[in-house]
């Protein structure tokens, strides 16, 4: 008989699902995701509270983590997602190793709050006003997805983009820019419509799964 897995190299896991990538430039494709625990930043409208207390969520192993996202890779999911809680707030090196096994390119969702580890194929920066994001993960992400509550988000929006232009060499593309509504808010969703309209560097990311109904 086989040992029981071990679980000591494993991270914190709150869940791991197959759907479609709900948000952001790959909205509408087939994705694997695992939701890391553990959260310190705080943000007042998280949809991802029960997250937070990483010491709540089981460890899980690596190799079950890869081997379900093999499974998923068989089953049509396109890419691996890797989000929270806040991801780097957990090692990421092991985790990513792992899952190259499954074959997939793998996504990060994250502040930039933490310590950047890991390997990832597309990044996505979703940076929050009360705590700024690690500079190399702006000077590197693929897309900056600001989550829109008010005005002050549009410019903090901005600011976000110029910085991460800024940070890259000369006559390198930016980061895709996209404004994401916060969830189930009118008032947000025209200020970000209104925004996208009469700036075409800017697009809008709905949470679609939230619309359809899945997760
Ligand atoms: C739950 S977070 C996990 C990843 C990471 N902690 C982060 O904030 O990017 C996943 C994405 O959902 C966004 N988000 C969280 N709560 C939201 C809400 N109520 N409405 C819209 N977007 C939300 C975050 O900004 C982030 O882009
Ligand atoms: N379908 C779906 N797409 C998503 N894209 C980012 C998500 C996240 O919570 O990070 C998410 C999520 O929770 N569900
Ligand atoms: S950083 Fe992400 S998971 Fe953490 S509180 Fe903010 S939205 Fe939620
Ligand atoms: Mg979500």
């Amino acid at each position: 008989m086989s040992p029981a897995p071990s679980t000591a190299d494993g991270p914190a896991v709150v869940e791991t699902f197959h759907s479609l990538q709900g948000e952001g430039l790959h909205a509408g494709r087939s994705a694997f995701f695992i939701r890391l625990a553990g959260c310190d930043v705080g943000c007042s409208w998280c949809d991802t509270k029960h997250s937070w207390p990483q010491a709540a969520h089981p460890l899980r192993p690596l190799g079950e983590l890869a081997a379900a996202a093999s499974a998923a890779a068989a089953a049509g999911a396109a890419f691996v997602v890797i989000t929270g809680g806040e991801p780097l707030q957990q090692p990421l090196d092991a985790l990513c190793a792992a899952l190259a096994a499954a074959g997939l390119p793998l996504h990060l969702e994250t502040s930039g709050v933490g310590q950047p580890s890991g390997r990832f194929d597309w990044v996505t920066l979703s940076p929050k006003p009360h705590r700024p994001p690690a500079a190399d993960l702006l000077a590197r992400c693929d897309e900056l997805k600001v989550v829109v509550t008010s005005p002050a988000d549009l410019d903090f929006a901005e600011a976000m983009a110029a910085e991460a232009v800024r940070l890259r060499p000369p006559a390198t593309p930016g980061p895709a820019r996209l404004l994401q509504p916060v969830w189930d808010e009118p008032a947000a969703r025209e200020l970000a419509v209104a925004y996208v309209r009469a700036h075409p560097d800017w697009r809008l990311s709905l949470q679609s799964h939230k619309w359809l109904g899945v997760r």
